[in-house]
């Protein structure tokens, strides 16, 4: 083990463990993520992890600017990932690939997501059925104690189901409850660190690799159906469905860098990404909503005015909803979800500032510490939305808060995310008070780390709304 030259500065280094000894913190997300290695370091640190060099990037101009070149944009080849969803060694898809196939595929991926995702109806009506089922459900639970855990898991996938395959579940239907806990076991199970650490492929049982690969067969299984069925309906139509994988299947008549597998694989990383990380968003906004009474006050007060002025909850809306996006926001910042991007990799010998970081260097961003930091957020314990509010009662972005990423990798759901968070948030605030629980402990937005910080589940009380 030693350290490239001209490495950004970092902790000493041991064989095996690399920089881990020295860095504080019990557990090695929080030993990766203190600020106690950014205090010392600066705004770029080398470290070494396992035997691999690694830098975390802690300064957020650094980051975006690191993050924007064609440099920094590969994925690390994690050897336990590389065990699951590989094949000949060789990623498919948008999560785990790079290189041309991965521009290719993401192109195409944004373009058909912009069209049916967030610019059509299709998934606007989607997330307003789900949400006004959502408060069908909650309505059975009110003037209780409710335990806040999985509720959005299904209405949140469902409207990825819609985008894709133009299909939704009930939810109670045991097939949608199984793909959901599917999802949740890769998530909740996953992290990226483990990835420094090869040797526990040969420990398959002890690594979970092996409930990782039954989980990831399992969830190709209706995804394969839906491409079964798409399929079919195209020999007895001779079209193809106006959804996700109806439009990838015509493609692929004409262009030959697109095929099944690839299908599949961006089918796995969209519901892979694309669930837990909102349903996650909306828990935790739920726990901050019922913590800060005065700001979910503010949230119902703005509802309920631009109902009476007229305007509806929906997408084209959105912007007009300012306190509640601000809240959104702030919740953003003041959960940290994303304490980082997913770790990117140097595909070349290449600079950050003027250090060398030698080709297949692993990178990871701070987020999470530029989201507390007094430099860039005023006072950034308090649970504050207006600090995204300007003086003309404007959104104002906040270049700092980046819980999408940076960059060529930017996370290609955003709008997705942003749309369907505000309008089950928004549904939900205008139907029910969330109270603290009458018998126990009040929220307070603690996380667990799986690939993200999610929220441990929690209690509420809701009131209706008149
Ligand atoms: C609150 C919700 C979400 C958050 C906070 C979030 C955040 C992120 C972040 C930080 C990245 C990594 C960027 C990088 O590596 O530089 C990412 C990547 C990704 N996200 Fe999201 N995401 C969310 C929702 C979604 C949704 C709804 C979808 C799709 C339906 C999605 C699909 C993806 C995909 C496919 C990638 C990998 C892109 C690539 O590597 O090219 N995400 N997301």
């Amino acid at each position: 083990t030693k350290k490239p030259k001209n490495f950004p500065p970092g902790p000493p280094i041991v064989p095996i463990l690399g920089s881990i000894p020295f860095m504080k913190g019990p557990t090695l997300n929080e030993k990766i993520w203190s600020k106690d290695l950014a205090d010392q370091f600066g705004p770029v640190i080398g470290l070494i992890m396992g035997n691999k060099p690694f830098v975390m990037i802690t300064d957020p101009k650094v980051a975006k600017q690191a993050l924007s070149g064609e440099d920094l944009i590969g994925r690390p080849r994690d050897p336990l990932a590389l065990e699951v969803r590989a094949q000949n060694g060789k990623f498919f898809g948008l999560f785990l690939a790079d290189g041309d196939n991965w521009k290719h595929q993401r192109r195409f991926t944004l373009k058909v997501m912009k069209d049916i995702g967030i610019g059509r109806s299709v998934s606007e009506d989607a997330m307003i059925l789900e949400a006004d089922k959502l408060v069908q459900e909650f309505d059975k639970t009110v003037y209780q104690d409710l335990l806040m855990d999985g509720q959005f898991n299904i209405p949140v996938v469902n409207v990825l189901w819609v985008m894709l395959a133009n299909v939704r579940y009930e939810y109670n239907d045991p097939e949608i409850l199984a793909f959901m806990e599917l999802l949740r076991q890769l998530f909740r199970g996953g992290g990226f660190l483990k990835q420094f650490f090869g040797v526990l492929k040969y420990f398959p049982n002890l690594s979970g690799l092996n409930v990782r690969r039954a989980t990831n067969q399992k969830l190709r299984i209706p995804i394969q159906r839906e491409i079964d069925n798409h399929k079919a309906y195209h020999k007895t139509t001779k079209s193809h469905m106006n959804d996700f994988i109806g439009q990838y299947l015509e493609e692929m008549e004409t262009d030959p860098m697109m095929n099944e597998n690839e299908l599949m694989n961006i089918c796995q990383d969209l519901f892979g990404a694309g669930s837990e990380t909102v349903s996650s968003t909306l828990l935790f906004s739920i726990s901050f909503l019922t913590m800060y009474p005065d700001v979910q006050d503010e949230c119902f007060q703005e509802i309920l005015n631009l109902e009476r002025g007229g305007t509806q909850v929906s997408l084209q809306n959105q912007n007009k909803f300012v306190f509640v996006n601000a809240t959104i926001n702030e919740v953003f910042r003041k959960s940290s979800l994303t304490a980082s991007i997913i770790p990117h990799r140097a595909l070349r010998d290449t600079k950050i500032l003027d250090y060398d970081i030698p080709y297949d260097t692993m990178i990871l961003t701070n987020m999470m510490l530029n989201n507390n930091d007094p430099i860039y957020h005023i006072n950034p314990e308090d649970f504050n939305p207006k600090r995204f509010i300007n003086e003309s009662q404007k959104l104002v972005k906040n270049d700092v808060l980046t819980p999408f990423g940076v960059g060529k990798r930017v996370c290609p759901g955003e709008s997705l995310a942003r749309g369907e968070i505000f309008i089950f948030l928004a549904k939900l605030i205008r139907a029910f008070q969330f109270c603290k629980p009458v018998e126990h402990p009040p929220p307070n937005a603690d996380v667990v780390w799986g690939m993200a910080r999610l929220p441990k589940p929690f209690y509420v009380y809701l009131k209706v709304r008149k």
